[in-house]
């Protein structure tokens, strides 16, 4: 469960390009919620996720992570239950690495230090079997360097490697934004498999009227830092696109 209580951020203040970014949000997610979040441009849903994340620290407010304060945690604390995925393929992988690699690396950030991860023949079995439920016969390819596939591929592997058995929290900024039309369909169709099967509180950040009516059992529209509409649940099954569209304009 992640809770933000009257969470606040501002930045350059007292400056004259002060920015109210996050305008005193109170959110709670509850466990193996998916919550969208739509809103126009500089209105405060990156913000709010680099919030949760860590990478920004508010000014005021207090942020809880399963019930343990976070607020006052670097990015690099709260990395252990925080998978990430960004809108550009290419963060979230090393390029010069290969993918059997980069999973042996990732496996690393979660294990206890001193711990070592060798690439067995067991180690590499398992991770085939996570890649071949891509569908993308990427499985058998496991040496190719990461940085020779296409920006779909890595993207669907970063959410692969992003989640580990402690990961209780999934957020998703555009992850898909990048993408043509099928490697973006099967992204977000692997995130929303991966939040399933792990049972993920997650957070979407998407400027996709589709993937804003499909996926998520909650939405939430930012406006000038501040969450403006809020709909879960039945609810948020019985919107229709058109609906959903008129907060897009
Ligand atoms: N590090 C920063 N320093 C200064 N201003 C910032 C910073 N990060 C965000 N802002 C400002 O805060 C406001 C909210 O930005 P944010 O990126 O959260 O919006 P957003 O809704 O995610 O926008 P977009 O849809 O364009 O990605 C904007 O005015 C932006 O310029």
């Amino acid at each position: 469960m992640i809770v933000l209580d009257s969470v606040d951020k501002v930045f350059n203040s007292g400056k004259a390009n002060q920015v109210h970014a996050v305008n005193n949000v109170s959110l709670t997610v509850a466990d193996g919620e998916f919550l969208v979040i739509v809103g126009s441009n500089g209105s405060g849903k990156s913000s709010l996720l680099n919030l949760v994340a860590g990478s920004v620290l508010p000014g005021r407010g207090t942020i809880s992570i399963n019930n343990t304060d976070v607020t006052r945690l670097n990015d690099y604390d709260r990395s252990k239950w925080i998978a990430r995925v960004f809108q550009n393929p290419l963060s979230g992988t090393a390029p010069d690495l290969s993918i059997i690699d980069n999973f042996r690396l990732a496996a690393l950030r979660t294990s206890a230090k001193g711990f070592s991860v060798g690439v067995t023949t067991a180690f590499k079995n398992s991770i085939r079997e996570k890649i071949a439920t891509l569908g993308m016969g990427l499985e058998n390819k496991t040496g190719q360097l990461m940085g020779t596939l296409s920006g779909g591929q890595r993207q669907a592997l970063t959410l692969l490697m992003s989640v580990t058995d402690i990961c209780k929290v999934l957020l998703l900024d555009e992850p898909a934004a990048a993408l043509d039309p099928r490697s973006a369909d099967i992204v977000m169709k692997t995130a929303d498999n991966i939040i399933r099967d792990f049972k993920l509180t997650s957070i979407l950040i998407t400027h996709n009227l589709k993937d804003a009516y499909n996926y998520g059992n909650r939405i939430i529209q930012m406006s000038e830092g501040c969450i403006i509409k809020d709909i879960k649940g039945e609810n948020k099954t019985q919107l229709t696109q058109n609906e959903i569209f008129t907060w897009f304009s």
